[in-house]
């Protein structure tokens, strides 16, 4: 099939080389002029693993092409996917600036029947308003279908061939018909429903999954105050089939370019239809909260921040990505900043991204060994199987205290205790094996003993 994809970000690249692999021939319009250069020399714009072979391996082949021309994007086309983003406004609603515009380009430049599939997340209604923008351009027909996309950054083109749905929402059947064909080689499970419910589908998705997060840290909160393990207790409630043990990873709370743009534009979404969406309301509130409690017990433990060195493992808001949009440590950076500290950050891909978001003062170590060495306090907050596997003997060996306050939870507690550091992490005891300047430890949790017995 003649596909056109119009955005070449995490969704329309990693959909435009999915298609070209399964057979379609595909060619990807961005009004990015440098990632349509990069992209036609085989360069991927953004770090995704697997993601460059496959875009060279399909250039060469011939099945996927990229241009910043509407004109020639859309000259052939049969199917034409959306996939521009949909950022947050101020007030949390969808900004739909960016697609109304490539709407419009579409509209003003197809020549012959389309079918026009939404895959950005838009709020429910916007199909709608698709349809109506795209008729006051042309007399051209089409049709709409809504297919929300449901990859994660940094196993996008895992996800692609592995989804555990595909969902179209359309108002006819031929329409739904010809998408489900062009998705068959993939061999995931369809399910077809109407437009509205297939928008909604995506919000309800995210912010689900982002409750079960807010809902794991608020456990983790209490779990460090009643002396409970949060790995013990996610652990168990997973075993339960009808709970499941994903997305219970407590931490620092979700970042990302998704969950916290989706679960507001949600609420905001509910507030037009004068609907209070309480539950959703406190998963936010609760995840604003959980990304400074990593700042908060540094503060408790080494009194002020003021000229501190400070190393920070991990950048992007997840690993295996160097997405640094809405990343827990954008705003704990700033903070430690503010507060005085020299932070030297290390980040495995992340840094060239994290450059253009950090404060200037931020150093940028080369290595773990190096973030760590004249560090007063380690911070982990990017779970990168690098930062995960280096061992904690080399804190003890290169620090001249090795204080670690881990916010993914990437060493096990007994590792710590044979390693003889100071070791905090998120809902499960303090490991502090070695001896201590008492003079500069405030007892964070010396409270703890207490609030358990009581
Ligand atoms: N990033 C992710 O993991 C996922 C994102 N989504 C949704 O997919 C949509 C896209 O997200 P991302 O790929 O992350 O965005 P992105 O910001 O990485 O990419 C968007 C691309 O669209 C281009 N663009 C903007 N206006 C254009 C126009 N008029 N014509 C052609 N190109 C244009 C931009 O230059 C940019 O390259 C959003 O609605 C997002 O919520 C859905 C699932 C996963
Ligand atoms: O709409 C989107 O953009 C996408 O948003 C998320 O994908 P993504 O944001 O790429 O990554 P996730 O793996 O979901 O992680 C999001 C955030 O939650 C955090 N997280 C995740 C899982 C967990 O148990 N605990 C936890 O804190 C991660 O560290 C990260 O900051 C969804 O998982 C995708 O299905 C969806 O398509």
């Amino acid at each position: 099939m003649k596909i056109s994809v119009v955005g070449t970000g995490y969704v329309g690249l990693v959909t435009g080389v999915t298609l070209s692999e399964i057979g379609h021939q595909v060619i990807c319009l961005d009004v990015d002029t440098l990632k349509i250069k990069m992209l036609r020399n085989g360069q991927s714009p953004i770090y995704e693993p697997g993601l460059e072979d496959l875009l060279r391996k399909n250039i060469n082949d011939g099945n996927i092409w990229f241009t910043s021309s509407s004109t020639q994007a859309f000259a052939d086309s049969e199917v034409i996917f959306i996939a521009v983003g949909t950022p947050a406004n101020h007030d949390g609603t969808a900004n739909l600036f960016y697609l109304e515009q490539a709407v419009i380009e579409i509209a003003k430049n197809i020549k012959k029947r389309q079918i026009i599939v939404t895959k950005s997340t838009v709020p429910v209604g916007t199909n709608q308003y698709i349809k109506k923008l795209i008729e006051k351009y042309t007399t051209v027909e089409f049709d709409i279908v809504s297919n929300p996309e449901f990859l994660r950054e940094g196993s996008a083109i895992y996800d692609m061939f592995h989804g555990d749905r595909i969902v179209i929402g359309s108002e006819l059947d031929e329409a739904a018909a010809i998408i489900g064909q062009l998705y068959k080689p993939l061999k995931i499970p369809i399910y077809k429903t109407d437009i509205r419910s297939a928008e909604m589908i995506k919000y309800a998705s995210n912010a689900f999954l982002a409750t079960k997060i807010s809902f794991i840290n608020e456990i983790a909160n209490l779990c460090d105050k009643v002396g409970a393990n949060v790995e013990a207790v996610s652990y168990g409630m997973g075993l339960d089939q009808r709970i499941g043990n994903q997305f219970l990873q407590a931490g620092i709370g979700y970042g990302g370019s998704c969950f916290p743009k989706d679960t507001k534009a949600l609420v905001q979404l509910a507030g037009n239809v004068k609907h209070e969406f309480e539950l959703l309301k406190a998963v936010i509130d609760v995840n604003n909260k959980q990304q400074m409690l990593l700042v908060e017990k540094v503060k408790k433990r080494i009194t002020s921040l003021l000229h501190k060195n400070i190393a920070v493992l991990g950048l992007s808001f997840k690993p295996n990505t160097d997405d640094m949009r809405e990343a827990a440590s954008l705003v704990i950076i700033e903070e430690l900043v503010k507060q005085g500290a020299t932070v030297i950050a290390y980040d495995p891909v992340a840094i060239d991204e994290a450059k253009k978001y950090l404060p200037t003062e931020v150093v940028y170590a080369k290595s773990i060994e190096t973030a760590i060495i004249d560090a007063d306090v380690v911070l982990i907050l990017t779970e990168w199987e690098e930062i995960k596997s280096f061992n904690l003997h080399q804190y003890k060996a290169l620090m001249k205290k090795a204080v670690i306050f881990d916010g993914r939870n990437c060493y096990s507690l007994p590792e710590a205790e044979r390693a003889g550091v100071e070791y905090y992490s998120v809902g499960r005891p303090l490991v502090m094996k070695q001896t201590i300047d008492e003079a500069s430890l405030s007892p964070i949790y010396s409270d703890k003993k207490d609030t358990t017995a009581s």
